[in-house]
């Protein structure tokens, strides 16, 4: 279960940044969903989820560029495509999602230490906030950061530093939770300590292989890390 359990035990944290898709909210289904009315707008042959699941967590541009390419459809397609994905995914957004087993716990025990919370995710942030609202998880965070927040997106430490920035705290003392090797490189470029979460969207590759400094089941088992708890 635990990579490194104890390393939270030794770094002071004053704040973290959560990830929201596949670390906070499953919100595959609403991928899915958004996904196959966009095809079918197009005219073009559906997906399944397991293909959307590889493809998710680089946002929406690189999904619907990936997604054309699994059809066989000429990326020609874009624009329309890219136009009646927004149209859907606001219609949808939050639907077919749900909040995973210890995010709320686990944001409040981050919070009753004193941390300071950042949501970034490469969302956009007009699809971010009303999912975070609508799921209940809005009040927990300072700022909100979606993917077209800064000029580059996760993996690159760009959107990390400026996160750190926009909290007035230093990379070193703010963790990064994320489910994707995206979050991982990202924090490790930007000097962020970083737990990944087991159960999200990690490009079809396991969570485990991925460069972190520790791998937990849920975000209250990262909060028991942070106490000092044993766990193994
Ligand atoms: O929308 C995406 O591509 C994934 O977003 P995330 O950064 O919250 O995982
Ligand atoms: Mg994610």
């Amino acid at each position: 279960m635990n990579v490194n359990a104890s390393f939270l035990s030794r770094v002071d944290v004053d704040a973290a940044i959560v990830d929201l898709d596949g670390t906070m909210v499953d919100t595959l289904g609403d991928f899915v969903a958004a996904l196959r009315a966009m095809l079918a707008d197009l005219g073009l042959p559906t997906v399944d989820a397991a293909a959307v699941g590889r493809m998710v967590g680089k946002g929406s541009e690189h999904l619907i560029h990936a997604v054309l390419h699994h059809v066989g459809a000429p990326d020609t397609r874009y624009p329309q495509a890219y136009a009646r994905y927004q149209h859907h995914y606001l219609g949808i957004n939050g639907r077919h999602a749900t909040v995973y087993d210890g995010v709320i716990a686990g944001l409040q025990a981050m919070r009753e230490r004193g941390w300071r919370l950042a949501c970034l995710t490469n969302k956009p942030t007009a699809f971010a906030r009303p999912l975070l609202a609508q799921k209940g998880l809005a009040g927990f965070f300072e700022v909100v950061f979606g993917g077209d927040a800064f000029e580059r997106k996760k993996p690159d430490p760009l959107p990390l530093l400026k996160t750190c920035e926009a909290l007035g705290t230093t990379p070193a003392r703010t963790l990064m939770v994320g489910d994707s090797s995206n979050d991982a490189q990202a924090a490790r470029a930007a000097g962020c300590p970083v737990v990944l979460v087991s159960y999200g969207y990690n490009h079809g590759q396991p969570v485990r292989q991925v460069d972190a400094d520790a791998v937990v089941d849920s975000l209250t088992e990262l909060t028991e890390l942070a106490d000092g708890a044993t766990l193994g």
